[in-house]
């Protein structure tokens, strides 16, 4: 755990996008380093602050396991959970929580069919003040275990004083307006409490930009609060960045949707249109080049989990039958920079990257998989933006760190100048898939024995 606290230790990462990933069991130490990986027992512990309470928003939890990674004198404060579980599951996850008088449960509606509550997020109340973390791992031993995931921690939000609040005025961050917009969605009820929290801390020091999608069938100004299409609101307005149109776009997920029939029906027409958008006025004629980073069969059977990784990556056989044109994007999970490349990758990521592999020109870390159920799907001659689920994540953006560089620098790029160094979760160049790989399907049957001699049989 080390003698200084995590703050302490970020702040020798003064240059660095705090992004960082989730401790990886059974791999060298060097690359658990506290600089590059951080543990929900870390995430959680006093040296982050005098826990009064917390909310912990998810899709899947172990509550006895999540309790026990509290501080032994913390796993009594108010601790509320956000979770989608319908009919049995819920039922499943009350009884769980039933041994923990300091456990509530609430909720989240799903109003449209296939919807999830896929947002992992925790909103830890200190004595000193409020940190929220943004994060791709449920919470369950497994995701915090051999796994690739990432996480955003805050800094530590200090409570407004009354002058100050009278400075700030009502509007207070960015980030502050986006996450109380993101927590009225789930409407009245116990989150009352923790939106009274938010409006009580200044967030003014976030540097990251919200990125967030809730189910419904947004219109007029929300149809750019959500989704795919608020990314496309945030790159046109603050993409300050000179010609990148022959940049490429990455995407890296742990799960696919359907797509459509072919690649311009939502692919490369609305989607890569929002992902790259900047503020210049001229419009794109060709699209960038898209690398579509997901696991191959090999991945998944090399894995420091074997097969089993390949349960957290629920991509069907059926969805991928309707898809094929995919191939031409889909490059391999490769993490030798991070020492991950067996860590099957749960993570989210996405990013747009120069062509000499030196710069990027932002990056998000999010929830969101590959699918319109995440991003949203323009309806209606693209007047309403739907969305089924609930995601969040972050955009990191140049410009909101104090440098006057437009652009991150990538760690290969050894130029020792001033800018802010942005380390990827993956290796550059990308590896496209050769005519032997196939994306990993989590319902085909897999003979290869796997690292640990198992064959996979669903
Ligand atoms: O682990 C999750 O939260 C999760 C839950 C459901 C689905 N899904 O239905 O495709 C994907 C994921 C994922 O994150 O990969």
């Amino acid at each position: 755990e080390g003698s200084s606290s995590l703050e302490d230790k970020s702040e020798r990462m003064r240059n660095y996008v705090p992004f960082l990933l989730t401790k990886v069991r059974n791999i060298s130490g060097r690359f658990n380093d506290s600089k590059i990986a951080v543990g929900l027992r870390d995430i959680l512990s006093s040296k982050m602050g005098d826990l009064q309470a917390s909310a912990q928003f998810n899709y899947m939890f172990d509550i006895p396991w999540l309790i026990e990674h509290y501080p032994a004198d913390k796993r009594s404060k108010p601790l509320l959970i956000v979770h989608g579980d319908q009919r049995e599951k819920k039922h499943q996850l009350q009884e769980e929580a039933e041994p923990f008088p300091n456990v509530r449960l609430f909720q989240a509606k799903l109003p449209i069919a296939y919807g999830t509550h896929h947002s992992k997020m925790m909103l830890l109340l200190y004595a000193e003040g409020l940190r929220v973390v943004i994060t791709t791992a449920n919470l369950i031993h497994a995701d915090w275990d051999k796994k690739t995931q990432g996480v955003w921690i805050s800094p530590l939000f200090p409570k407004y004083s009354q002058e100050n609040q009278d400075e700030a005025g009502p509007e207070g961050s960015q980030f502050q307006k986006d996450l109380m917009d993101y927590l009225h969605q789930y409407g009245p009820g116990p989150l009352n409490e923790w939106r009274q929290h938010v409006a009580e801390h200044d967030m003014s020091n976030a540097k990251v930009r919200l990125l967030a999608s809730v189910p419904g069938r947004h219109i007029g100004i929300n149809k750019d609060k959500w989704g795919h299409m608020k990314l496309r609101k945030l790159l046109q307005q603050y993409g300050e960045f000179d010609d990148i149109d022959s940049w490429p776009v990455i995407g890296q997920f742990s799960s696919i949707g359907s797509l459509g029939p072919d690649k311009s029906k939502w692919l490369c027409s609305e989607w890569l249109r929002s992902l790259a958008s900047t503020n210049s006025l001229t419009s794109l004629d060709h699209d960038p080049s898209l690398h579509l980073m997901f696991p191959t069969v090999e991945n998944v059977r090399t894995s420091l989990e074997g097969y089993v990784a390949g349960g957290s990556l629920p991509y069907s056989w059926k969805t991928a039958a309707k898809q094929p044109y995919l191939k031409d994007f889909f490059c391999r999970w490769k993490s030798e920079c991070l020492g991950r490349s067996r860590a099957s990758p749960h993570l989210k990521s996405y990013t747009r990257i120069s062509p000499d592999l030196t710069k990027a020109a932002w990056f998000i870390m999010t929830s969101a998989n590959l699918s319109k159920a995440a991003w949203g799907a323009l309806e209606k001659n693209g007047s309403q933006l739907m969305i089924r689920s609930y995601e969040i994540g972050v955009l990191f953006l140049p410009q909101d760190f104090d440098t006057s560089e437009k652009f991150f620098n990538l760690p290969e790029n050894q130029a020792e100048s001033n800018g802010v160094i942005l380390r990827l979760p993956f290796d550059l160049p990308v590896v496209p898939y050769t005519n032997e790989d196939r994306p990993w399907l989590w319902d085909r049957q897999y003979s290869q024995p796997d690292v640990h001699g198992h064959r996979w049989n669903p």
